[in-house]
Order: C-alpha cells, then structure tokens, then sequence
C-alpha cells in the first residue's frame, strides 16, 4: 500500500504531538510530586542560583518560590552549602542545618553530565518535629554507646574522664581554687572539696586525680548516697567467699582494692553512715581493709577524695559526722565558688557549654548573644553550673533564630529586688522548687501553692497573686509531692532510667534525686 506524501507527514506530526503529550503529561506528574513532597526540595545551578524550589520549603522559609528563583540560595536558605557543593561537586549526606531556628537533615547531590561536570545540585531537607529529632540522636547515642560498651567498659569504668582543661573559669575565684587544687594533687593526703550541689566538686575530683602521681592507676567512684546502708562494707571493702548468704562464691572486691595504686572519690560523703565512717577512718590512718570475712586486713594504697555539699561542720556538731573522720578529711579543703559569686566566667562557660551540648547532640554550634548572657549574668544560679547548663539546653530546644536571644532562655523577666540586687534566676533544682513553696508559706499562705511552673521555675511569677491559674485548693506539700513526683518519674522516662541522667536534667543533686526516688518508690 503507498502512503502519500501528506498521510507520512501527518503521520510524523501526529506521532511527535503523543509524544510531547505525554512528555508534558510527565513533567506535570514530576512537578507535582516536587511540590507535595514532604520535604523541601530545592535545585541550583552550579553557580548557586536557584533553579527550582518546591511549596514545602518555600512555606517554611516564608517566600514565594517565584520571587526567588535566579536568586543567591545563599541569599535565600540560612546556613545553606548548596552553592559550595556546586563548586566542591562532593555529595553531603544527612548534614544537619538550622532553618529558621529548626534543625533539619539536609541531603545535597551534585548532579552532572556525561562528562562528569556539575551541572546542577538538588537539596532536600526533611524536617523532623525537633522532639522527635532529639529522640532519634538520644536513641542512636544510647545503641552507639551499648555497641562500644564492651570494648572500653573497663576503662571508662576506672579513669578520670576530665582534666584542668576541661574546668572552665578564669576568674580569680576559679583561678585560685584550680592553683590550689594543682597543689593538693601533688600530695598524698586526702583531699575534701565543699561546694553547693552543681559547682564542679566531681569534676575537680577526676582533674585531682589527673593532675596526681596517680594519674596512671584507676579513679574509682563511690555515691555514698546512692549505696543502701546495708551493702555498705562489702561495696567498699569486699568480701570474701562464702562471706554470707547470697554472696558471690568467688568473693568480691571492693571498691578500696579496686582503687588500688588509684583514687577513691567519695561522693556526697555526708551520707556515708556512722559505722562507716569508723571503718573509713580506720582504711585511713591504718592503710589496710578488711574485707567481709576475710581472716586478716589486706594493705591498700589508695588515696582519697571526698566531696560533700553539706555542712560538715554543722553534721559534726549534730553528732552525724565523725569529728575525727573531718579532721583527717578536712586536712586540705578545697571550697568551690558558687556561680553566683564567679558570674565573670559566664560568657565563658557558656560558650563550652553550648559548644559541648552540640558535641554531644551532633548540631552545629550555637552562640548566645550579649543581651542573652547579660540575662544570664543577672541571675544567682541557685544549682550552679548544671543549672546554667540545663538552662541552655532548654534554650536550645526552644530557640527561634540561629542564636540564642534573651527570650530563648525561658526565664523570667529581669526584676531588681529591693535593695537592687538582680532577681534569682529560673531553677530546675530541687532546692530551687522547694524555695518556692516556702516563699509562698513565708507569704503567710501556707494552704496554697504557686503552679508547676512557679514551683519548678525556683520563683513564683509575679502575678501569681492576681492570675486564676496559679491557685489551686490542693494542699500545699501535696501539691509539691505530687509534682515532684511527677517531674522526676518524666525525668527518668526519658533517662530511661538511669538515675544520674535524670538528676542532672532536673538540675538535682545526685543523694537528693536517690532519696526522693526512694521516697516515691520509683
Ligand atoms: N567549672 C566548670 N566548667 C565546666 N563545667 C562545669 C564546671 N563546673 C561544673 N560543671 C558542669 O556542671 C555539671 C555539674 O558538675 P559536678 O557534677 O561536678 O557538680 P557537683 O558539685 O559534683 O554536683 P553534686 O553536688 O550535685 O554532685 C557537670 O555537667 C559539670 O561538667
């Protein structure tokens, strides 16, 4: 059969027509699924200018995608690195960038042509809601820390973690405080450090034990809060086989002889039971333990370091502390500076402490700016530094921008007392929520209390008089029971139980936190 000449061309065009249709049919299908993606997509050519944004990230960015395209991305995107990975043409997988104060994963692919050069690059971020984000890097830190636990468990277990280096103050205080601690480490003597709940007395007992002829041997740790009165002895001086009913077979050592050639940190020794402290004096003057029933004492050769937030002193007069047992202890005191009486070192801790929070989290790191760290200067820091540190944690969760402002800190505005001293900054701690039930019980209310948040913000908001919402009927201890209660059963959920994690969230102190979850039964 012929075809003539028109019926191949008609043929042609009618064939091309399909063809373009269906091209176009495409495109359309493409340009949809690009803006009803979920993530925010974004394309630029390999100078960086923007070819293509999707609705999703335009709506986050608060532009209309026309009025941007052909722009600088760097113009358009906060912190973006699309316009260097078109000169870089290295793909940057899962990089985390904060958008409008959101923390988004970032995925950016350079895309080339046949010869290999970057044409393009195609960006996509997926933002997550920030808890959930959060969730995920608490969750991976826990599996990344369970895989390497077996590998290093011994020696995480058994060495100072933290040096000089890492305890952060200039001011003369902290100045003469670190000098003296310097000095007290080249000693064999024992060393006990006082300081308010959250001012450092851990830390400058690992940096003791660093800066000490010992740094080689193990730094062992005891909580003598957290060790039941009757597990005492064989927790610090072991046993021997068959010791007991219920003992280990092998017998176990204890933490003296763990120490051995090392240090001893007693923490929050005011705890330690009267019995004990006999005992304790003893291992001391004597340089020998004896082991739950072990035949003859064993020699040891640790050194101690004891700390304490409590009064000794004020424990030796009421007969809860040896005096005997303080003055050996109290040979070298090293009295740490509460954070009220240091604010110089603010701006300085708190630029380590957000740049480790960071580490910590896999972010970028994130400055607060002047008006924010004058706000912190402002306050008393009832819980010291883990207080301060909660405080910019918090700040970072809820910032809006890419610095921390004034506001992003959650506390409450800046007030002068009456005699013209700064109001007491917003507390997390224990101490700090029950100060402000008393502060209300002072106020000649004692049947009342101020909200969840008066009591956990360490001072009753200013309009707590006049505002509904924060009067109840509940009796007041009640009511702090109750909440107390409830923030630290939150806090170990989220811990997922682990004790120490859940008492610095709450900004508590460690024999606090293990009294009241005792107390509560959690
Ligand atoms: N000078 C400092 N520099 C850096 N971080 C600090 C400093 N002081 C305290 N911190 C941090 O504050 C938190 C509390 O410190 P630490 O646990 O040593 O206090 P503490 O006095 O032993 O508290 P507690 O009496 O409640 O056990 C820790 O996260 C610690 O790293």
């Amino acid at each position: 059969m012929r075809i003539s000449k028109g019926g191949w061309v008609s043929q042609l065009l009618k064939q091309s027509a399909r063809e373009r249709d269906r091209a176009a049919q495409e495109l359309r299908l493409y340009k949809v699924a690009l803006e009803n993606a979920y993530e925010g997509l974004v394309i630029c050519d390999r100078e960086g200018r923007i070819l293509t944004l999707n609705d999703t990230y335009a709506t986050l960015l608060g532009v209309r995608a026309a009025d941007v395209i052909g722009k600088p991305v760097a113009d358009v995107i906060e912190n973006t690195r699309m316009h260097i990975v078109a000169k870089t043409g290295k793909a940057e997988i899962a990089d985390l960038q904060l958008v409008k104060g959101r923390w988004m994963i970032a995925t950016r692919i350079p895309i080339r042509d046949q010869a290999g050069n970057v044409i393009a690059v195609a960006g996509k971020v997926v933002f997550q809601d920030l808890d959930n984000l959060f969730q995920m890097n608490t969750r991976f830190k826990e599996i990344r820390k369970q895989l390497h636990q077996p590998a290093d468990k011994g020696k995480s277990a058994a060495s100072a973690k933290y040096g000089m280096s890492h305890i952060i103050g200039d001011g003369e205080p902290m100045r003469s405080v670190k000098a003296m601690a310097v000095k007290a480490a080249k000693t064999n003597g024992a060393v006990l450090i006082t300081g308010e709940s959250g001012t450092g007395k851990e830390l400058f007992a690992h940096a003791i034990h660093r800066e000490s002829s010992r740094y080689s041997g193990p730094f062992i740790t005891v909580n003598c809060a957290a060790v039941p009165e009757p597990l005492f002895e064989s927790e610090l001086f072991g046993y021997k086989e068959g010791a007991f009913t219920g003992a280990v077979k092998s017998g176990k050592k204890g933490k003296f002889a763990l120490a051995h050639k090392g240090t001893l940190f007693l923490d929050e020794i005011g705890d330690m039971p009267l019995q004990l402290q006999a005992k304790l004096l003893r291992v001391l003057q004597e340089k020998e333990i004896e082991p739950v029933g072990a035949a003859y004492p064993e020699p040891v050769d640790v050194r101690i370091v004891a700390a304490t937030n409590q009064n000794l002193a004020r424990l030796v007069e009421q007969g809860k502390f040896r005096r005997d047992l303080y003055y050996r202890l109290h040979v070298i005191e090293l009295r740490l500076p509460p954070l009220r009486e240091r604010k110089e070192d603010i701006p300085v801790l708190a630029e380590f402490i957000l740049k480790k929070l960071a580490r910590d989290n896999g972010l970028h790191t994130v400055q607060a700016d002047a008006a924010a760290i004058r706000r912190l200067q402002s306050c008393d820091w009832p819980g010291n530094v883990r207080e301060l540190s909660n405080v910019l944690e918090r700040a970072l969760l809820f910032m809006e921008g890419s610095v921390i402002r004034e506001e992003d800190l959650g506390l409450p505005p800046f007030a002068h007392g009456a005699d013209g001293a700064p109001a007491t900054g917003r507390s997390e701690s224990e101490e700090g929520g029950i100060r402000a039930a008393e502060i209300q019980e002072k106020d000649g209310d004692p049947g009342r209390i101020v909200s969840a948040q008066g009591v956990t913000s360490g001072a009753a908001p200013d309009n707590a008089e006049a505002s509904p919402a924060y009067r109840e009927q509940e009796p007041l201890k009640e009511q702090v029971r109750r909440l107390e209660k409830e923030l630290i059963a939150g806090a170990l959920r989220l811990e997922n139980g682990d004790s120490q994690a859940a008492a610095r969230r709450l900004g508590m102190g460690k024999s606090s936190f293990y009294k009241k979850r005792g107390e509560y039964g959690l």
